[in-house]
Parts: structure tokens; sequence; C-alpha cells
């Protein structure tokens, strides 16, 4: 199959090229949501992706943006105390969010309390349960098939086995339609306990942008390949959409097969 119509890609040269793009894409929809709705909501996943945020630290972004209108979700968290290294909210607070202005309230964690006792499908009903608060209260819309949360921008990384958020191949969280937030418990990355938005959930954001890079496996330019020129739908990556825009961020090596 060729590239998929719906996928817009870039190659940078370098990881702090990739860095620069995201961080001017990242600001330019945040300019544009908040003129547009006075808010914009932002939806962040692990891994490398919040080291390649960095540039937002710096100026011109750091004081430019209303970071006050800001609204933090995670795609996928692991199901973990807070205070785990492994724990995506840590990641973020420690390398990103605890160094810009927004007010703790528009930070959505997990829940505290079932996380550190590692209750993945509590933790993914309770996630749930404060998206369709925030639905109710009119901060998240929902999407024009009236079934899902539609946020602003997605920031993604994908896995060198094409997992994005924690949907892994293979695994039946990639088929979830009927939840938002679900769960997994044998997740082949570890830590093995974690929640993640369902598909539907992923693909009604209004922009992805998935950034690919600084990884030194073969299997992710093996993986991207498998994307971008065959469109084998058992990557769950394979299958990321939006409803405005679907771009795809990616260093040298991850497009080397390309
Ligand atoms: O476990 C996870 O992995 C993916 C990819 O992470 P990376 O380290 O390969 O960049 C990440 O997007 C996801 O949020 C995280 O929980």
């Amino acid at each position: 199959m060729t590239e998929a119509w719906h996928r817009k890609k870039h190659v940078f040269p370098t990881k702090d090229e990739l860095s620069v793009a995201m961080a001017k894409y990242t600001a330019h929809l945040s300019e544009k949501f908040c003129k547009e709705k006075g808010l914009f909501t932002v939806v962040l996943s692990g891994g490398g992706l919040i080291d390649w945020l960095c540039k937002l630290l710096e100026p011109p972004y750091k004081d430019s943006i209303e970071w006050s209108k800001w609204h933090v979700f995670w795609v996928d968290e692991r199901v973990c105390a807070y205070e785990d290294p492994d724990s995506n909210y840590k990641l973020a607070m420690d390398g990103f969010l605890s160094k810009v202005g927004i007010p703790n309230e528009n930070i959505y964690a997990i829940d505290k309390h079932y996380a550190a006792d590692g209750n993945a499908e509590h933790c993914a009903a309770l996630y749930e349960e404060c998206l369709r608060n925030l639905v109710k209260q009119g901060i998240i819309p929902l999407c024009p098939n009236g079934k899902y949360p539609q946020f602003d921008l997605q920031l993604l990384g994908m896995g060198p086995d094409g997992h994005m958020a924690s949907l892994f191949p293979g695994h039946p969280q990639i088929n979830v339609k009927d939840k938002w937030v679900t769960h997994i418990t044998d997740s082949p990355k570890l830590p093995p306990r974690r929640i993640t938005f369902t598909l539907p959930v992923i693909n009604s954001a209004s922009y992805n942008l998935m950034a690919v890079c600084d990884d030194h496996t073969e299997l992710c330019p093996r993986s991207i390949a498998d994307i971008f020129k065959y469109n084998n739908l058992a990557l769950p990556a394979a299958h990321l959409t939006a409803h405005v825009e679907t771009m795809w961020y990616l260093d040298k090596a991850a497009a080397a097969l390309l």
C-alpha cells in the first residue's frame, strides 16, 4: 500500500531541529485555541517526548505562551506512585510542567491513591470520569459524532515496536471502542500496569503530532517504514488520524528506511 493520505511528515536532520519545530507547532496552536476559545487542551505522552519539548522552556515561547490557559492530560500513564521514576506524570512535572505557569488544578493526573496501589482498572475508570466531568463543565468539547472528547493537541511518541500511548501490537486494547480510557496489566514494555486513551479518543483530537527520534534500535526505522510504505495496521501507531491534522516529526535515523 502507498503512503496513507492522512499522514503528513517532516524529517529533521537533528533532534534539536525537531524540538524547535515542535515548539513552534505547539506555540502556534496554543495561540490559536487560546484566542478562539480562551483555553488550550494539551495531551502529553511519556518517553522521550518530554525532553523534546524543552524548546518551549526557552525564549520566545516561555514568556509568550499563555500557560494559565493550558489544561494538561496524559494519553497514557503507568500505574505507579507519583514519585516513581516510571511515572509519566513525574517525568512531565520534573522536566516541563514545574517550569511553566500552568495552574495545578489544570493538570489532570491519574488518581494518586489507586495509582500507588497499582489498581489499573480503577485508575482508568476514574480518569474517564474526570474527562466526562470536564466535558460537562465545557472545558473539553465532544467531537462531531458526540461520542468522544476532542482535545486540541496531542503530543505523542511511538515505541520501536510501533506502540503508541499504551496500545501495543497484538494486545486487545486497540479494539476498545466503548470506553474513553482503558487499562492493561500485561504491558510488554515495563511497567506492566498502565492506563491509556482508547484509539477513538486518540483519533478524535483536532491535531495529533507524533514525534519519533533519538532511538538507536533498528526496530524503530523498520516500524516507520512499515507504517509509511506499507500502512501495516498491525502496528497501533499506523492507526493514528486526527480531525484536522496528523503530523509526524521524524529525525533522520527514524526515517532511514523511507
Ligand atoms: O511507554 C511509553 O512509551 C511510548 C514511547 O516512548 P519512547 O520512550 O519510545 O519515546 C510513550 O509515548 C508512552 O507515553 C509511554 O508510556
